[in-house]
């Protein structure tokens, strides 16, 4: 931006996002180094030595499901979990990785004055100091109380001792934090009154950035597929995800997470489609809704949501087959992606309505025939933003959101100017029939999938 000729002076106010549930581990000592950095040095150069890991877990992460057990077990189980943090224990969700860290690098561990999520981390290279976790984000962690926005002692205790100091309070997600460091403003022109807004999770600042509302789906088809939705009131579940609201204190957002995204898509269509998202599209024009009963299950790495793993085709009599040809496969993968977002959301209770739109962003949401299959599936309108990468215009509203005041003013008044997102795609004649059919099908061959996956355990 600085080669580009951007002017930092102009900039009021930031705030940004990170990938959620991963973790740095600052070295004790690290702070100094932090609130006195030269501006004449890159940021790599200075904080080198600053981290008491170099590979840090991301959200991909999932060799914790020891921790996950001892986790629930010692706040009454799963379900407990889920009403105190939002959800059960899951392999990515900070706490466990921190547990983990503990039990398997205990020095490490204790020579980490600081744990940041990735979102924190960045904040805190704006500001010069540790920037505090925001309450969204936080809600990744199996270890905040989302109702009450505390750290949960029992959660901290299971996980790791002197937890609390090492993460810091956590704070509303509109909260200033601090003003820019000295190091932005010498090496980039910022202005020292610039303000840094708590930065967050990419999915809630997804959900700042479409400007969601109550009743619309958000579907994100990123290297991670997620989807989420604006709540009220949490309804904990042991599937799926509560998180505080990133704009509105008061309130929730579901989540639903599932592993075998877009990098998924990309094999299939290096597969089927020679590597080319046109021809991809092809297959999708070329067949036909319902893929003519032949159904997919496609999960190379273990899926969160469901836990299974494998690629298992169906045919219209429910026989498993070995392979598709190219055209039905692709045809599969995406239908079987957005039948299975259906029907999980609709496991939890969160229903299409007449009125719901569907919000679509990330990389695939460029793709028109992707944004078609979902609209049939859904039997919804799908909606797109100017720009696929919303968690970036998402930082921007909230940023603007923070420096007008924050948790006093309504996010919907500071972002009412914003562009609307604009219509991509409508169900086709007849997609209702169609997948009101298959909807059942699918569902009733996850459970099968399921079982058989069970069965060698028992
Ligand atoms: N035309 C397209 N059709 C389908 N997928 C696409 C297309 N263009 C980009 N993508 C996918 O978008 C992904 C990147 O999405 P993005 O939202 O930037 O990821 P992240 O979740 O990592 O932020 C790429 O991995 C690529 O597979
Ligand atoms: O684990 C989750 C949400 O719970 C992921 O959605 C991560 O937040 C990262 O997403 P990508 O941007 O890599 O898709």
């Amino acid at each position: 931006m600085k080669a580009s000729g951007f002017d930092f002076s102009q900039v009021l106010a930031l705030s940004g996002a990170g990938q959620q549930h991963g973790s740095v581990y600052w070295k004790t000592g690290a702070s100094l180094v932090l609130s006195s950095l030269s501006p004449a040095l890159p940021l790599c150069q200075q904080l080198q030595a600053c981290f008491s890991i170099s590979d840090c877990p991301i959200w991909m992460d999932s060799s914790t499901t020891a921790q996950c057990r001892q986790l629930e077990a010692a706040v009454g189980g799963a379900r407990a979990l889920s009403c105190l943090t939002g959800s059960r224990a899951y392999e990515r969700f900070t706490g466990n990785q921190i547990a983990k860290l503990f039990q398997q690098n205990p020095e490490a561990y204790s020579n980490s004055e600081r744990i940041s999520l990735v979102s924190s981390f960045a904040a805190s290279l704006f500001l010069g100091g540790y920037s505090p976790i925001d309450y969204s984000d936080g809600s990744g962690m199996n270890l905040l109380q989302i109702q009450e926005k505390v750290w949960s002692q029992a959660c901290l205790g299971a996980c790791a001792p002197d937890l609390e100091e090492k993460l810091g309070s956590p704070v509303p997600s509109c909260s200033v934090v601090g003003a820019i460091s000295s190091y932005y403003v010498q090496r980039y022109g910022f202005l020292p009154t610039c303000q840094v807004v708590a930065f967050t999770g990419d999915n809630p600042a997804s959900l700042a950035g479409m400007r969601l509302e109550e009743g619309d789906f958000a579907v994100s088809l990123g290297t991670s597929d997620t989807l989420f939705l604006w709540l009220q009131e949490p309804m904990p579940a042991l599937e799926g995800h509560i998180f505080c609201n990133p704009v509105d204190v008061q309130y929730y957002m579901a989540l639903l997470c599932f592993k075998n995204g877009s990098l998924i898509r990309e094999k299939i269509r290096d597969e089927s489609a020679s590597g080319s998202w046109n021809k991809f599209s092809k297959a999708l024009q070329s067949t036909e809704m319902g893929n003519n009963g032949n159904l997919g299950f496609y999960f190379d790495v273990m899926e969160i949501t469901p836990e299974i793993i494998g690629r298992h085709r169906f045919n219209a009599e429910n026989i498993e087959v070995s392979a598709f040809p190219g055209d039905v496969e692709i045809r599969a993968l995406i239908e079987g992606q957005f039948m299975a977002k259906r029907i999980h959301a609709e496991g939890l209770g969160y229903r299409v309505m007449p009125k719901t739109k569907i919000l679509a962003t990330g990389g695939a949401s460029h793709n028109k025939d992707i944004l078609q299959v979902l609209a049939d599936v859904f039997g919804a309108p799908v909606y797109v933003m100017d720009t696929s990468s919303s968690a970036c215009v998402g930082s921007a509203y909230r940023a603007f959101h923070g420096l007008a005041g924050g948790a006093g003013v309504a996010f919907s008044e500071v972002a009412k100017s914003a562009p609307r997102p604009s219509l991509a795609a409508t169900p086709s004649p007849g997609a209702s029939q169609v997948y009101e059919a298959l909807l059942p099908r699918y569902a009733e061959l996850e459970q099968r999938i399921l079982s058989q996956a069970r069965r060698p355990l028992e």
